[in-house]
């Protein structure tokens, strides 16, 4: 970590500002230096413990909901007041037959901005998110602050939840699900293959299951991925193409998702539609994802590393910006037919849909690289390595017609303007944080 105040982030290119967390350790320290302190320091200890507790507390849902303990089995009741915050969410503006639509993975990137435009437009909106630690969860809890000012709320708890799902969909009538919690990310999965299975493969069927028995049955919307095209050396990739052949477990996941909704369609008439993302990138997005730690990187000064495939060939991506996808998410909800189920039971065939949603122009990392450090005023350190090799694929491409026909999706922005407005919020951001800081 740097010592200094001014070595983080500059709030224009070329001027700096600090980090949150530097700034703690500063403070920290110097509390440490005198010895009243020492005092201060054991009543901050104190609380910090009682803020853990809290936090373990709030995490496993007590501080939304009401759960207590049956006979030492786990039980949620919802509270009264849950049930408001639950109400007044999913309370439509718009006449114009509104939809109440719960969003999974709320206070992740896509998320976010899909449970705005919606929320923005008049719909009723409820969020769920886990709040796990996969990255930074402060700027998870940013989003939901965000959302929380727009009137959108988010329940802390996760997919899993069985009993939460259920009480949900009792206190109000959930017309669709946005189903965008996930554990994302191609190269973690081998580090916390489990974290796919418990999210990806679990928490979908958990997910399924209340909706199958949902009355009446929401029609869903969820997010796949690109990746699940693998190895497959035919571009653009199409709908078409064969998915039977995942680079990583990530994408093994999805594609096994995909699998579950064919499942749940056929058997008790669910309405599904599965979106094939292709690299979104954007303001307020995920700071695991290259876009994002590259910035980061190059503004400390340190290196970054640039994959390289075989015979030294770029890696690319279709980079595809935030706003061009909510788009596709918004059309995908809009044109959703109703479930057929009721009970439990199908009572006809029902929609099943699957469509690429990606910019149909790739980028190669340096290039991605190259526009990062224009708008950053800086230079990059650049390391140029092998691909690992940990689930990664050469390149994505997204045709992207039959999500044009059915949705009217058209992706308009480039790589370098979506990046422009990237760095924008990056910096704005970052800096809030030290404005904020600087009060406490
Ligand atoms: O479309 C998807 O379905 C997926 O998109 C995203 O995966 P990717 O396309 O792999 O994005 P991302 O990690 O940003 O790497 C971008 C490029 O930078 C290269 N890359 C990466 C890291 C690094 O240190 N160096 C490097 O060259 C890397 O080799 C790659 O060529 C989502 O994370 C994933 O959750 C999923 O949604």
């Amino acid at each position: 970590m740097p010592s200094s105040t001014h070595d983080n982030f500059p709030s224009t290119p070329g001027k700096v500002k600090m980090e949150r967390s530097n700034y703690f350790g500063r403070v920290a320290s110097r509390w440490h230096s005198t010895a009243s302190a020492r005092l201060l320091g054991c009543s901050a200890l104190l609380l910090a413990f009682a803020l853990v507790v809290l936090f373990r507390v709030s995490s496993s849902g007590f501080a939304d909901g009401g759960y207590f303990s049956n006979n030492g089995v786990l039980t949620f009741k919802p509270t009264l007041m849950w049930e408001k915050q639950v109400r007044q969410s999913c309370l439509p503006t718009r006449g114009d037959n509104p939809m109440v639509v719960l969003v999974t993975g709320a206070a992740g990137f896509v998320g976010t901005h899909v449970s705005l435009a919606l929320k923005k437009r008049g719909d009723g909106v409820v969020g769920i998110d886990n709040f796990n630690s996969y990255y930074e969860i402060s700027l998870k809890r940013a989003r939901q602050e965000h959302l929380a000012k727009h009137g959108v709320f988010v329940i802390e708890a996760d997919i899993n939840n069985a009993l939460l799902l259920k009480s949900l969909f009792e206190v109000v009538q959930i017309t669709h699900v946005m189903h965008l919690a996930a554990q994302a990310g191609v190269r973690y999965a081998m580090e916390n293959p489990g974290s796919y299975v418990h999210s990806n493969i679990a928490g979908l069927v958990n997910l399924f299951e209340i909706c199958k028995a949902a009355n009446p049955q929401p029609a869903i919307v969820w997010a796949s991925s690109s990746s699940v095209y693998g190895l497959n050396t035919k571009v653009p990739f199409s709908e078409m193409d064969r998915t039977d052949q995942p680079a990583s477990l990530y994408a093994a996941t999805k594609k096994a998702g995909e699998e579950i909704a064919h499942t749940y369609n056929h058997i008790y008439g669910l309405s599904i539609t599965g979106l094939r993302f292709f690299t979104v990138y954007g303001p307020w997005g995920r700071p695991d994802m290259a876009y994002f730690s590259f910035t980061r990187d190059i503004l400390k000064g340190k290196p970054i590393n640039i994959y390289q495939g075989a015979n030294n060939k770029d890696l690319a991506r279709d980079f595809t910006y935030i706003d061009d996808i909510v788009k596709g998410c918004v059309a995908s909800l809009d044109t959703a037919e109703r479930s057929t189920g009721s009970g439990g039971k199908k009572t006809g065939p029902a929609q099943l849909r699957i469509f690429n949603l990606g910019n149909t122009s790739p980028v190669t990392v340096p290039t991605l690289v190259d526009i990062l450090e224009k708008y950053l005023n800086m230079k990059a350190i650049r390391n140029i390595v092998k691909m690992p090799r940990n689930g990664d694929v050469p390149f994505t491409h997204a045709n992207v017609s039959s999500a044009q026909t059915q949705l009217n999706y058209k992706p308009i922005t480039d790589l370098d303007t979506g990046l422009k407005k990237f760095v924008k919020w990056y910096l704005s951001y970052y800096e809030l944080v030290s404005t904020r800081v600087s009060f406490w």
